[in-house]
């Protein structure tokens, strides 16, 4: 079973050198970031996915829904479904992201948590497609949340870090391949939050 967050809420500083994770705070205004948390939760083609945990069914708890270059994947060839076409309020983002990050993304995820049971469990993003040390930059709109991090071969080697509204996270070198991360729910009541994970697929 997943557990509420362990961890104190310990301010903008992750603890983790630059080399893993970066936080950018601010990089959308306050007016800017109410207004595209609105119109990614009306507008966006939010999926509620099935996935299998030690043979059991069990549904996210949290809402999805990707976007691709259509150059940028063979979806068929990897049971993905086909990712949507970018938005103009995406594009803006990616494009203001990019500067920042340095790097030039040809997708997104979008993660809607509707509320503090939704969750995403202890994972890393190491899936093959995004090779071996992926830049992945994370936009946070609406509530704030608790990003917990800790290490592989050591899980009492935890950071935790709050993703405030219009920040920008990134996550790049050894961070995928030596340390796991998640969203725990929580107890407290807890406004909907949209976050969007710019990655590169290859
Ligand atoms: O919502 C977040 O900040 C984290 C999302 C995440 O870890 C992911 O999409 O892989
Ligand atoms: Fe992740």
């Amino acid at each position: 079973m997943e557990q509420t967050s362990l961890f104190k809420e310990s301010g903008q500083s992750s603890g983790l050198p630059v080399e893993l994770l970066e936080y950018h705070p601010d990089l959308f205004s306050e007016t800017q970031s109410e207004f595209l948390l609105k119109k990614f939760i009306a507008e966006s083609p939010w999926n509620q996915k099935i996935i299998k945990i030690y043979d059991k069914e069990v549904i996210t708890p949290r809402l999805t829904a990707w976007y691709a270059d259509a150059e940028a994947y063979d979806y068929t060839s990897l049971g993905r479904s086909m990712p949507n076409f970018w938005t103009p309020e995406l594009l803006m983002i990616k494009q203001k992201v990019e500067l920042t990050a340095g790097v030039q993304f040809n997708s997104v995820l979008l993660n809607y948590y509707r509320d503090g049971n939704d969750s995403v469990a202890w994972h890393s993003d190491n899936e093959k497609a995004l090779g071996k040390r992926p830049v992945i930059a994370s936009v946070s709109f609406g509530q704030v949340r608790c990003f917990d991090i800790r290490r592989k071969s050591n899980h009492r080697e935890k950071y935790s870090i709050r993703l405030e509204s219009g920040a920008l996270m990134v996550m790049k070198g050894d961070l995928q391949m030596n340390w796991e991360h998640r969203i725990a729910k929580s107890m407290k009541p807890m406004k909907p939050r949209v976050n969007l994970t710019f990655r590169v697929v290859i």
